[in-house]
Formats: C-alpha cells, structure tokens, sequence
C-alpha cells in the first residue's frame, strides 16, 4: 500500500474554486465515476485533475455558443486563475520563488476577493517577526496570540513550524510547509529518462518457495545449465547474483532465495526484483511458507511465474499443485487464469529452458527498460570485508553504466571504484543496467539495501557521506512512527492512511478465518482494510518486515512475537496489536477507525523465565523450575505461558521461591521456582512472561 502523504483536496475547497455548488461538484464526480460521500469527502490530485480537465473542455465546446460567451470566459478565466492558483502552489511547494501574478480580470478579483486562498509556505523555524512579514500582520498581534497558548516569544525569537501553522491558520491562511531540498536529495532524486534514452535491460529474479522444495537445486541448475553451454567446467564464483544467457538475453538471478531477503529489501526501500519465480515441488504442493511468499509477493506487486519443480517423481502431482494454487487466486494460464505454471526438474535438468524462456517472456511484458548512458545508479545487495581487499560490496547497477574510477556513495559509505568483477568472478572495466558487479573501492563496508550512487568526484562524495551521517543520526531521533491503531482516525483524517493493511498470526487457522473476515467487513468508504498475510502460529521477524515493507498492523490472536521479531517491531516502528478475544479485537479496530480507541492501558514487560524443569510438589501441584531469561519476575505480577510462541495460559503466580525460600522478585540469571496459580499443565521448554498493566495518562 501507499501512503499517500500528499496534502488533499476536499470537495468543498475544489467547489469553491470551480465557483460550483458542493452538490453541483458531487453530481459531476458522480458523472465521472468518482465516489465521493459528502462535502468533506477528500479528493485524489488524479481526480482533481480529470474533473478540472473535463470542465475545461466544456468550457471550450461551450464557448463556440456564442450567446454563452462572456459568462464563458468568464469562467475559463476563472479556471485560469485556479490553475495559477495551482502552479503557484506547486512552485512553492518546489521551493521556487515565482510570484504570483495579478489576476487578469478586474471582475474576478472583486469577487474572489473575500474567499481568496491565502497561502503561507513557512519553514521548520522561524522568528515572529519573520512570520509576521510573511502574513502582513503586526508581529505583536501575533505575539499575544502565542502567549495565549502558553507560549513566550519575543519579535526575534524563533518559533517552530507547528506552532507558526497554527497561528497562520487563524488568519485564513493555508499552509505549505517548505521543503528544504539540499544537494543530498536532489541527488537522490533521479531525473526520469527521455523515453528515446532507454533501451531494454535484463530482468532481476528472486527465487522463493516453500523449505526443501528445491529454490538451491533451482539456481544451481540454472547456472549449470548455462555454463555447460557457454563455457564447460566454468566455475561461479559466488557474488549475491549470478548471470545468465539464453537466446544471446541475459537474465539475473539473486543468490539469496526466500522471502525474507526480498521482504527485508523492501522495507529498505529497495526494490529491485523484477519478476519472482516461486518453486513450489510436485510431491509436497502449496505449504505455509508458499503461502507466505505469495502473499509477500502480492504485497510487493511484484509478477510471479511457478515453477513446479521435482515433476521426475513418481509421486509429482502437478495437476494438484495447481487446484492448490487456484485456490489461492493464482488461476494457471492453462485452465483459464494468467499465472504461468513451467514444469521442471531441478534435479534431472528438465524443463529449466523454458522456464528461462518464460522469464523473458514476462521481461519483455513488463517492459523493463534502463539507460546506459549515464552515471550509474544501483543497489548494494551484498557487502563484507575481506582480507587483502578491504571492504567489497555487490552491487545490482539500476540505471545507467558503473565504470572504474567513478566516485560512489553508498549510505553513509563513500569510495572510488577501484576494480570490478562480474559474478564469473572476471575482472571487468564497466557494468551496465541489471548487472551484478563485486566493487572495491568503498572506504568502509556499506550496508545490503543501500542505494549506490555516483557523484561528480570522491571529495563529493566524502562531503555527502558525512552530511548522511548527521542525517542519519536526526532521522533516527524523529524515525517516522508507521501507521498505529491509536492515530489511525487522525491518519484517515489527514487522508494519509486509505486502505489499512493487517496481517494475522493466530493459535489456529480456524481464527485465521474468523478473524480476517470479521475485519474485512469492516472497510467503509474512507478506509478499505485489507488483510495482506494471515497464518498460524508466533509472530516472527518476517512478518514484522512484511508490516514495516507494506505499512501495517499486526494482530496478534492467542500469539506471541518471538523475541527478535519483538525488537525488530520497535527498530521499524511496527505496531502490533494481541489479542485474546476475536471480539475485541474487532471493536479495537472499529474504535480506532473511529477515533474512540482509547489506550487506558499499556502493556509492560517485567521479565521472562524458561521453564527447564517440573517438579510434582505434593499437595500443591506442579512447580516449574525456571531460569529468568530476562528482566525479572514478581511475586505478584501477571504472567503468560507460551508454549512456541502460542499463549496457553494467562494468570497469576501463585509461589515464586528460591531455593526453599519464599521471594519478591528474581532477576535475570537466576534460577527460580514458579507456581501458577490454577495452572497444572506446564512444560519444560515453556516461556513465562511476567508482565504489568500500566495506565496510559490521557
Ligand atoms: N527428485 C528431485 N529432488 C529434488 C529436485 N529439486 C530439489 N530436489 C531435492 O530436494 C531437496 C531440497 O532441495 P533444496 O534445493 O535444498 O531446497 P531449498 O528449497 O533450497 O531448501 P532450503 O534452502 O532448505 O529452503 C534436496 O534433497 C534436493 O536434492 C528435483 O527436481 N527432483
């Protein structure tokens, strides 16, 4: 899903420009098929365009009438006028300085006059006085509204955007905030091609499937098959991407197999996968983890080709792989639907050619395109240091030619190129769009999902590395939260958040079920919730990926998130959400869609122990010898058990002891024993988690 951050147009704004009743408006959307509810109803800039295109041409047709003309032109003017009004506010959301020019006609201006849209680009920070300048206002004016709000300022001193805004909005103005565009960006920025510039680039493919359905045995027979025919008894050397030709087309494939990998590119930022062939073997059919690449896939809108691997097994059952796959949605060609389904056998070396074949079929469909004829852009997807050599990275060139002796930036890492290899391992003087290349150079090792850059001379890029670095350490202060049940309604609000995207964890599949339709029905007209992965068992480290690359919540049903999956949700700012009771979960969401969700209360984690024993204690029942894994545990805290990652119980301790010894508390690294209250069934290799409930202040 996107997330459209732009600022929105609504119904009545656009009403007021087009001098249209909201009514008027809404009936001609409606004409044009686009759904709008009310007034208030946000437009898309798409929509805002067609509707201001179509009455323009109507205004064109119409001014032919001749008894109709003045008022025409009056309201093409107008027209004019707002699309000034639009340039005017695209120059400066540009940073351009072009002033507005003076409306044309006398008439309108009297008449625009009083509902003019005043606009005001203000900065991150600025002196009252300088805010003041800008709204032709006096500044005490504006000094006795901020001590209203409580806040002191003299004439020069400096007061923040938010604060400036909110001021500026009570004069009438509509705020813009100004982007401050360094060199850094507008480097980053790429500027598009002339179509006549491009020319067609091999295809990047990922492999993926199900475990031990053959992704290795698959790429290794791919590569084989390849140097047998090109160049026997070649050895690859392994670089991240291999490269191979068929046909005198070249196609890349990534080494690193999975989803993971590609969902872990994504939430970077990095997509460089063009198409991905999903491996899915003959014997076993569609498992969990073929679920979940397809759903990664889908998430990623990436086009996917089958191939059904192991067919030389006399147990292959092609025919089922397939009704499997249509269940999903995924309709092979054959029977009717568009996912192309190749046949082969990584072992006995069948069909591999045409699944090549259709790789490049897919390729000249998508029609990937790049230009060589310019400084290179790519993306690190490898990188270590190694002896001798010092820092060496793999990089996949994006966009145009990668030549020794460039200067390059890579995150926060600079460097020259030094020397190039391709993933034959042969050294190579320049690497063009698609191509794997091995790069030495980089003054230290960069990281896997770093864009690569080339700038005009090393000194340059040793500036923008550091100017990244202080970047860097700013954006990690303020890292922008990904969209959270709590603000949700102020996100649908804004009209940055239209489609909420959940994916599900749960103890069994039957509640995957329950709870994915539960919460797809409740979609409405300003946000469609869309369940992107729904599976049992605990959430894991890809799921969180998949959350942080596709912008959504994850709900956790009767689950638990393994601990890395646990950190790698605050590193990504991924909200996850778990839940006992489908019900509640339910009018959680439809309270936040609401904006009634109140947190009262947060979860906090005191501590957990692993259960490596249990003792039968007479007359009390079952005791869990147990080591604090971490934090520690409290006589009188709430506890969880669970049991791989599935909750089995929630209650209360009912002793903790050390040794023979009643205790308060045990912390880490000690051993402890643990009685539950009204709890008999726990095992060695359970988890109990102590935890508190802390009241949230409103
Ligand atoms: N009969 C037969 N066996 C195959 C074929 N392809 C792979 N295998 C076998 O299936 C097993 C798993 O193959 P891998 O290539 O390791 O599978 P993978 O998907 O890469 O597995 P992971 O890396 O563990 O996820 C190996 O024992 C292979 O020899 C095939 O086409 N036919």
């Amino acid at each position: 899903m996107e997330v459209n951050n732009m600022s929105k147009t609504r119904v009545y704004e656009l009403a007021k420009e087009l001098n249209l009743s909201s009514k008027d408006l809404i009936s001609k959307l409606n004409d044009l098929d686009i759904k709008v509810k009310n007034h208030m109803s946000t437009l898309e800039d798409e929509e805002v365009e067609l509707i201001m295109d179509l009455l323009s041409d109507k205004t064109q047709q119409t001014e032919e009438v001749n008894q109709q003309k003045e008022e025409e032109d009056i309201f093409e003017d107008n027209l004019e006028d707002i699309e000034e009004e639009r340039v005017y506010k695209k120059s400066f959301k540009k940073g351009g300085k072009k002033n507005k020019k003076n409306n044309k006609k006398a008439v309108l201006t009297e008449e625009k006059e009083e509902d003019e849209i005043k606009i005001i680009t203000i900065p991150e920070f600025l002196t009252v006085k300088e805010l003041a300048e800008k709204m032709k206002v006096n500044p005490t004016e504006i000094i006795k509204k901020l001590i209203a709000k409580g806040i002191m300022v003299t004439v020069n001193q400096q007061i923040d955007f938010e604060n400036a805004a909110k001021i500026a909005e009570e004069y009438g103005f509509l705020v813009d905030k100004e982007e401050v565009k360094d060199e850094l960006e507008m480097l980053l920025e790429e500027t598009p091609d002339d179509e006549k510039d491009l020319q067609p680039r091999p295809p990047i493919v990922t492999v993926m499937g199900h475990v031990d359905h053959g992704k290795t045995s698959l790429l290794d027979a791919i590569r084989n098959t390849n140097v047998t025919m090109k160049e026997m008894g070649g050895i690859t050397q392994h670089i991240g991407a291999s490269v191979v030709e068929i046909n005198d087309k070249k196609i890349v494939f990534l080494d690193t197999p999975g989803h993971e990998a590609f969902t872990a590119m994504r939430a970077r930022g990095a997509s460089i996968t063009d198409i991905v062939v999903l491996v899915v073997a003959a014997d076993d059919g569609v498992m969990p983890q073929t679920v979940e690449a397809i759903n990664h896939v889908k998430a990623a809108n990436v086009p996917m080709i089958v191939a059904i691997n192991k067919i030389d097994l006399p147990t292959a059952n092609p025919d089922r792989v397939k009704t499997e796959l249509s269940e999903l949605g995924l309709v092979p060609e054959e029977w009717g639907g568009n996912t192309i389904c190749v046949p082969v056998s990584a072992k006995k070396n069948i069909g591999i050619d045409n699944l090549l074949e259709m790789i490049l079929l897919v390729a000249e469909m998508e029609d990937l395109k790049a230009n060589p004829n310019k400084p290179a852009r790519g993306t690190i997807i490898e990188a270590k240091l190694e002896k001798g050599k010092g820092p060496v990275a793999t990089v996949i060139v994006q966009n145009g030619t990668l030549q020794i002796g460039d200067a390059i930036l890579a995150g926060t890492v600079y460097g020259k190129v030094r020397a190039m290899f391709d993933d034959k391992g042969r050294r190579i003087k320049k690497a063009g769009p698609s191509m794997p290349v091995e790069v030495l150079g980089f003054s230290e090792v960069p990281e896997a999902g770093d864009k690569l850059i080339v700038v005009e001379d090393e000194k340059k890029a040793r500036e923008l590395a550091e100017r990244r670095k202080e970047l860097q350490k700013e954006m990690e202060l303020k890292r922008k939260q990904k969209v959270s049940l709590e603000d949700l309604f102020s996100q649908i609000q804004e009209g940055s958040v239209k489609e909420l995207n959940i994916i599900i964890k749960a103890d069994v599949q039957g509640s995957v079920e329950a709870l994915k339709k539960s919460i797809e029905d409740l979609s409405n007209e300003e946000v469609r919730i869309k369940v992107i992965h729904g599976a049992v068992g605990a959430i894991t480290e890809t799921d969180v990926m998949l959350a942080s690359a596709s912008n959504a919540i994850i709900i956790g049903f009767n689950v638990r998130p393994e601990t890395n999956a646990k950190n790698l949700a605050e590193k990504e700012k991924v909200d996850i959400k778990l839940y006992r009771i489908i019900y509640e979960a339910i009018e959680d969401i439809k309270a936040a869609m609401k904006g009634l969700l109140e947190p009262k209360y947060k979860e906090v984690e005191l501590g957990r122990a692993e259960v490596r024993a249990v003792f039968r204690v007479p007359g009390v029942g079952n005791v869990a010898g147990c080591y604090v894994l971490s934090g520690k545990i409290l006589r009188n805290s709430d506890i969880r058990v669970v049991r791989d990652g599935i909750v089995v119980y929630e209650g209360k301790i009912a002793s903790l002891k050390r040794f023979k010894d009643d205790v308060r508390e045990v912390q880490q690294g000690f051993e402890c024993g643990i009685g539950i209250d009204r709890f008999n069934d726990i095992k060695e290799g359970d988890i109990i988690e102590a935890y508190q409930m802390e009241e949230i202040p409103r």
